[in-house]
Parts: C-alpha cells; sequence; structure tokens
C-alpha cells in the first residue's frame, strides 16, 4: 500500500471539480479499482498505457500491481496529483499532458503493452475503433481493458441475431475476442452518470487470412446501415456484393443482424 492520501482528500485538496465537458466520473473504491487492475492478468513488470488518469485512482491499482504505466491526461488540473502519484511509485509512473485522440499510443512503447482506462464517454468508442483498426495484426498492445456505458459494451460483445449486434461487434470480433469483463453500478462513480457501465476486455486474435479490412468495413457500413432491409437491397450500391451471396450461398433475403461475424469475413474475403 502506497502512503497517498485518500482519492477524497486529493480531490478536494486540488479543487478538481468533475468537468462534464471531459467526462469526467471518477471512481474512489479501491477494492474495486484493484479488481479492474486484476482483468488484464498479472500486469507485474507489465507496460500499461491508461487513458484519463484523471485524479489517479485507477493508475495507482495499476502501480499496485507492479505495472510501468503511461498515462495521457488532457485536464492539466489533475496533474499536480498525478505528481504525487509519481512520486509514491518512483520509476513506474509516466504522464503525459494532451489528448489522447492525436497521440499514436506505438510511439509511447517499445515493446508490447497492455491499454487500461476508465474512458471519457466521449471520445471512448473512438479510440477503441482506432486501436482495433490498425493494419499491423497482432497489434502491438496484448489487451485492451475499458470501461463504457453499459450499452456501448453491449454493442461490442454482441452476437447475431440480438439487436445490439452491428458494425461495432463486428469490427471488435473479426480478429480479436471480446467479453465483458465487469458491470460498474454508475453510483460507484462521483459524480453518478446517468447510466450503468461496463468493462470490456478484448484480445487480439488470429486475423483471418485474404481479408481486406477496408471491404469489411464497407460490407457492414452498407448491411447495417439499412438494417431493416434485406441484404439484397442494403449491399446493391457494393460493387460485386450481390454476387458474392450468392456464390456463398447466403440468402439475400436475409438482414444484416442475422450474418454471424464469419459470415461478413466470408463475404468481405470474396470482395477482396
Ligand atoms: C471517466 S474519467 C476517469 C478518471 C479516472 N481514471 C478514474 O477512473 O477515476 C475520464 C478522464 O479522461 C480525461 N480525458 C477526457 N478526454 C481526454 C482525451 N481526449 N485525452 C486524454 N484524457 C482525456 C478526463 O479529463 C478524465 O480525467
Amino acid at each position: 500500500m502506497s502512503a497517498l492520501p485518500p482519492l477524497r482528500e486529493v480531490i478536494a485538496r486540488h479543487g478538481l471539480s468533475a468537468s462534464k465537458a471531459l467526462g469526467q466520473n471518477f471512481l474512489f473504491d479501491e477494492q474495486l479499482l484493484d479488481r479492474i487492475a486484476a482483468i488484464p492478468g498479472s500486469l507485474k513488470g507489465e507496460s500499461v498505457l491508461e487513458v484519463g488518469p484523471g485524479p489517479g485512482g485507477l493508475t495507482r491499482a495499476l502501480l499496485r500491481a507492479g505495472a510501468k504505466v503511461t498515462a495521457i491526461e488532457m485536464d492539466r488540473r489533475c496533474l499536480p496529483a498525478l505528481a504525487e502519484v509519481e512520486a509514491a511509485f518512483p520509476g513506474q509512473l509516466t504522464v503525459i499532458e494532451g489528448d489522447a485522440m492525436k497521440i499514436a499510443p506505438a510511439s509511447l512503447f517499445d515493446g508490447p503493452y497492455h491499454i487500461v482506462a476508465n474512458l471519457p464517454y466521449n471520445v471512448g468508442t473512438a479510440l477503441f475503433t482506432g486501436w482495433l483498426s490498425g493494419e499491423e495484426w497482432p497489434p502491438q498492445w496484448r489487451s485492451l481493458t475499458l470501461m463504457f456505458q453499459e450499452e456501448v459494451a453491449r454493442r461490442i460483445v454482441a452476437e447475431e441475431d440480438t439487436s445490439a449486434y452491428g458494425r461495432l461487434a463486428v469490427l471488435a470480433q473479426w480478429r480479436a475476442k471480446a467479453k465483458l469483463a465487469m458491470k460498474v453500478h454508475r453510483s460507484a462513480f462521483t459524480p453518478p452518470p446517468k447510466v450503468m457501465s461496463a468493462i470490456v476486455h478484448v484480445v487480439p486474435g488470429d486475423a483471418p487470412e485474404g481479408v481486406s479490412m477496408r471491404k469489411l468495413e464497407r460490407i457492414t457500413e452498407a448491411a447495417f446501415g439499412q438494417r431493416r432491409k434485406m441484404l439484397r437491397q442494403s449491399l446493391k450500391g457494393v460493387p460485386g456484393a450481390l454476387e458474392a451471396l450468392e456464390s456463398l450461398g447466403i440468402d439475400p433475403q436475409r438482414r444484416a443482424e442475422t450474418l454471424s461475424v464469419a459470415e461478413f469475413v466470408t463475404i468481405a474475403r470474396a470482395l477482396s
């Protein structure tokens, strides 16, 4: 245990009133934070990127777990509190003041790393899709452990034939394994957000052979852009798609949400 003061005291001392614009909902419960930091498995000696450390609750938990943390925080009001955390865990924490949307994580690490974050909700999905969309696969990151609004988390891990299933599920599952690791009640946050949260854990899987990411995106965009329509209608504008359905024996009367991730992959492969 570090000798750091309780987080509520840190917030009060540094005047860190939560900013809605920066998506600030802080976690103070150390046991909960330790459970979150345990989701990726042992982090002893591992490199971790944390986006949005805020006053440093999750950061402390990651450091207690033995990780070497690089944290990107946009709100400079948090920097003095984070400097105290840095001093309590010498050599273990590097804080970068900046916008995570503008910093390529790979530029921060020489080797593999994990990403663990209680994400700001306003940029969470954009960061997540960026991390999943890299050309290089497997990516340099070994796992993602990310807090989302529960509704978004459910869309990431959704299976076909459910209303939550869509582009996000296909993107997250076609070459990675995504699971719902933990639900987090809104009352765990200060201030509590309007909705429940959940943590998603993602690890890279094998990339299917011969599939272009761009074609997969094109297909899912068209198919889910008109998700109530039959594929023969929604895929009409994608060159070669209707022929691909026929050659693969996929009924063009089906709708997007009935297609498994594997079926989307076979269509994308046929077009690639
Ligand atoms: C939901 S809070 C989480 C704070 C802390 N990690 C915790 O769990 O208590 C999100 C944090 O992300 C920061 N943030 C928001 N947008 C950001 C961005 N684009 N880049 C880096 N940090 C950002 C906010 O200032 C805030 O500290």
